[in-house]
């Protein structure tokens, strides 16, 4: 090196930051090294550090027992960055998770209660819409709230596109639906706007969508190999399906890393309000917009919402959509772990505003 910068730490590309360097100071202290997790399974994760002295980087198998937590959402999951002791008999073990910048949190398919992270510390929530079959738009604005929720920037890929008739079409329609989000039409079959969709993503991106929708081709088209496995139905029995099942953090080409996540069947908000807010930013404005307050969007004289529904601008659909959203919001949120952990989050948000705010910016 000729110049006085340091070099950039070799976990850069897996997106460690100045932030997170400082955050670490004291688990450095106690001989202790950063790394990221790439999967979770049963008791054990996988873990990618960095050698400084070889200047490579390691998977290290690791015990997740020392951070477990009762709550699930407090558990170490793809993306958390872990202080990991190295040198622990019978193998690894994680000592602490750096707080979360972001996390992406659905309630629990089976304990609807419960909240499960699908993936922390991500920048970029990719959500992926197949155009084999016309999308349902109100399971879009609910992928959409989980990203907002999440704090992390949404992102939406309309798959397969070499499939859909008039994908242009579509993508104004789901365009409609996702303010502030930018709506890309890709195929992996064709190469079909590979480039812009990688040229949007942050140095943590998340995949998430419905089973089916492409993700794991997606992912290896966006690495330029096959690191996930996809479905491959046998025509005649059904048989011989591999679909995701893990997390895995996959490096890209062009730096950053991406995140695979199992297909989501339904995806149950958890603790959705600011989600809801950000996904559905034009009903925002327009109830802000009321002449009262506490307008219920009824039979008040002056409500905005009434009168653009009355002339088009909000469609019945979109309205119904985000009511039923927020109906199921207030349901989850009565429940007090789900408040407790909506709390819990708020917390993190400050901690990393002020992380923030202290000069040491995250790479966007
Ligand atoms: N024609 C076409 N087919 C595609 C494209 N991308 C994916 N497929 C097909 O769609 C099917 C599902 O793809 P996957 O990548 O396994 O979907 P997934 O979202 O990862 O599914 P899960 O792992 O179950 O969540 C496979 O048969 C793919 O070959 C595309 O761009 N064009
Ligand atoms: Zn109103």
């Amino acid at each position: 090196m000729s110049d006085a910068t340091p070099a950039p730490h070799l976990l850069a590309g897996h997106g460690w930051t100045p932030a997170l360097d400082a955050l670490f100071t004291p688990h450095r202290a106690a001989g202790l090294i950063p790394g990221r997790i790439a999967r979770v399974d049963r008791g054990r994760c996988d873990v990618i550090t960095a050698d400084p002295v070889t200047g490579t980087l390691h998977t290290l198998r690791a015990d997740t027992a020392p951070v477990g937590d009762p709550d699930p959402v407090r558990c170490p999951c793809t993306g958390d960055w872990a202080a990991v002791d190295a040198e622990a008999a019978p193998l690894p073990a994680l000592r602490a998770l750096l707080p979360r910048s972001t996390a992406i949190v659905r309630t629990n398919a089976t304990k609807r209660s419960e909240g499960q992270v699908l993936a922390a510390n991500v920048d970029t929530v990719l959500i992926a819409v197949s155009l084999a079959a016309e999308p349902d738009l109100g399971r879009v604005e609910r992928f959409l709230a989980l990203a907002w929720e999440s704090g992390a920037q949404p992102l939406v890929a309309l798959t397969k596109a070499d499939l859909a008739g008039d994908a242009e079409h579509i993508r104004a329609d789901v365009e409609d639906v996702a303010p502030g989000v930018t709506v890309l039409t890709v195929s992996a079959a064709t190469g079909e706007n590979l480039d812009v969709l990688a040229a949007c993503l942050g140095p943590t991106t998340a995949l998430i969508g419905q089973s089916g929708a492409g993700k794991s081709t997606l992912t290896n088209a966006l690495a330029g190999a096959e690191v996930m496995a996809v479905q491959h139905v046998r025509d005649s029995d059904g048989k011989g399906r591999h679909t995701t099942t893990t997390r895995e953090l996959i490096p890209l080409p062009d730096g950053g890393v991406l995140i695979d996540t199992p297909g989501l069947r339904g995806v149950g908000l958890y603790g959705g309000a600011e989600g809801i807010s950000g996904a559905f930013s034009d009903v925002a404005a327009l109830a802000a917009a009321c002449r009262f307050d506490d307008c219920a969007h009824g039979v008040e004289p002056g409500c905005a919402v009434v009168a653009a529904l009355a002339d088009g601008t909000l469609a019945e659909r979109r309205w119904e959509s985000y009511r039923k959203l927020q109906r199921e919001n207030a349901w989850i949120e009565s429940r007090s772990d789900a408040r407790l952990a909506a709390e819990r989050r708020r917390r993190w948000k400050v901690l990393q505003k002020s992380v923030r705010d202290s000069g040491v910016v995250r790479r966007r």
